[in-house]
Order: structure tokens, then C-alpha cells, then sequence
């Protein structure tokens, strides 16, 4: 469980730049939620993932994984704790190192010693395994670098590389934005596959409103540092993109996006 309690984000304290974004900010995602996160652009979407990940300081609040604050972990920790998936589809993997070295990075984020434990067989096998969930035949690429492979293809592997050791949970931040339209909509359809078999915990934000209708268990809309709608369950199920279009277009309006 994924406990946000009385956030308060201000962006330059104390400078003429100062930006209140999060004065009072609430949130609790059980385990095993899918959530989906859509907003107008500067709704604080990125900040709240940033401060999930403890990478951007807050001034008050509490951020409790599985009840443990992560102000007080360490950063390996938090690492192990959660998966991380960005838009750029070369961020967070080496594309000069092989598919292997990649997976055994990703294996190996959090402990003391990275490549230097080498890759045995048997990890390597689990590797090819958990590749072959996509369906892409990346299993057949251990030997080619990150870097040759398309952004489709580096996606759908980071996204197995975020999910390798055992998180708390997985967050998608715009993963499918720099992709073209079909290849977007096979690592959104990829991504539901390893959270539904993987029983992941899932953040994703996107700007895609049909993937945040589709997706998902559940539905969050933020404008100016709230939460300005939250459907789960069978309101979640029964909600169409039109709905949310509206609502949409009027905070969109208002923010002048
Ligand atoms: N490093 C920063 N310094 C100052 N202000 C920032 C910083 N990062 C974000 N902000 C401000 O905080 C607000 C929220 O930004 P954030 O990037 O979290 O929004 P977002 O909903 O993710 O937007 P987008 O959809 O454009 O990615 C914006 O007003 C932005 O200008």
C-alpha cells in the first residue's frame, strides 16, 4: 500500500520563483491497483511520481510503501522498492552495454555489487524467460546492444528490466509519449500483460486519455496540485473517454494548455 499524507510541495522557497504545487495533497493506492493518472500540463502529475521516489524534497508530509517512510530509507532501498519506467525509451538502461548486461544490471539494482557477480546459467535462463512474456522474441537478442534495438522494442525490454526483482510497485511515467501510435498501443497492451501476470501495484501517468480508460482499475484527474476526479471499480469500468473529455477540456481551458 502507497500512503501520500498532507503533502506540501513548494518549488523555490523563499525566491521570487516560489510555487506552491501541493498545499494539502492525499493519496492511498492499495496493493494490486492499476492506477491511471491524467491532468493538464504543470498539474503536478510528474512532481507526485518525484516525490513517490523520494528524488524531489517535500516540505511536509509523509510518503509510507508498505507503511515504512521512505524519507528514512536509503536510496538502494528505495531502488528495490520501485520500478520505474520513463518516456525516453533510452533512459534507464545502458544502450551501449548488451540485452544481458542490461538484464543483469537491472538484477542487480540495490545490491552492493553489480556485473561483478557475473551471470550464471541459470539467471540467464530466468532472464530469456521473463523476456519471452513480451512476445517479441527478445529472448533471441541477449547478445545485442540496447542501442540497436528500436524505442519500441527498448521499451517493452525496460519495462521486464523494471519488474525483474520483487517491487513494491511500477511506475509509468508517459512510457508510450515519444512512441509512434501502434507501437504505443503494443507496449500499452504489453505493460497491462506484465502487470496482470506480475499482480504489480502500477502508477502511469499519460496523456492518453482512451489507454487511461482502458487500462487500469482505477481513474485519477489532477488540475493545479489536486485531485479533481477518482473513479475505481465499477464507476472505473463504466466510465467512457467522452466523460472525461469534458472535464478534461475544461481544466485545460482554464490552464491555457
Ligand atoms: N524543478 C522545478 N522547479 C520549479 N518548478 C517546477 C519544477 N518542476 C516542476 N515545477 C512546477 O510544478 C508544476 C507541476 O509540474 P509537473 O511537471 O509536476 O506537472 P505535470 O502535470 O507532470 O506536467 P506535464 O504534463 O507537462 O508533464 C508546474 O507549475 C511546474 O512549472
Amino acid at each position: 500500500m502507497l500512503e501520500l499524507k498532507h503533502i506540501k510541495k513548494i518549488y523555490n522557497p523563499g525566491t521570487i520563483s516560489e510555487t506552491l504545487l501541493f498545499e494539502d495533497f492525499n493519496l492511498t493506492v492499495p496493493d494490486g491497483e492499476f492506477v491511471s493518472i491524467v491532468g493538464s500540463n504543470g498539474s503536478g502529475k510528474t512532481s507526485m511520481l518525484n516525490i513517490i521516489c523520494g528524488s524531489i524534497p517535500i516540505q511536509k508530509g509523509e510518503v509510507l510503501i508498505g507503511g515504512k517512510d521512505i524519507a528514512k530509507m536509503k536510496d538502494f532501498q528505495r531502488y528495490r522498492t520501485i520500478g520505474r519506467v520513463y518516456q525516453d525509451p533510452s533512459a534507464g538502461t545502458c544502450p551501449n552495454l548488451t540485452m544481458l548486461e542490461n538484464m543483469s544490471l537491472a538484477d542487480n539494482k540495490g545490491k552492493p555489487f553489480g556485473l561483478g557477480r557475473g551471470v550464471n546459467k541459470a539467471r540467464e535462463n530466468f532472464y530469456k524467460e521473463q523476456l519471452s512474456i513480451l512476445g517479441l522474441g527478445l529472448e533471441n537478442k541477449m547478445n545485442v546492444k540496447l542501442g540497436a534495438l528500436s524505442g519500441g522494442q527498448r521499451q517493452a525490454a525496460t519495462l521486464i528490466m523494471a519488474t525483474l526483482t520483487p517491487i513494491e510497485f511500477l511506475i509509468l511515467d508517459e512510457h508510450t509519449a515519444a512512441l509512434d501510435p501502434k507501437t504505443a498501443d503494443i507496449i500499452m497492451e504489453l505493460t497491462n500483460k506484465v502487470v496482470q501476470e506480475k499482480h504489480l501495484t502500477a502508477m502511469m501517468v499519460t496523456h492518453n486519455l482512451r489507454y487511461a480508460v482502458e487500462y487500469g482499475s482505477r481513474l485519477i484527474m489532477m488540475d493545479k496540485g489536486h485531485i479533481v476526479l477518482d473513479k475505481a471499480g465499477e464507476e472505473k469500468v463504466n466510465t467512457k473517454v467522452d466523460d472525461i473529455l469534458d472535464i478534461f477540456t475544461k481544466i485545460s481551458i482554464e490552464c491555457g494548455n
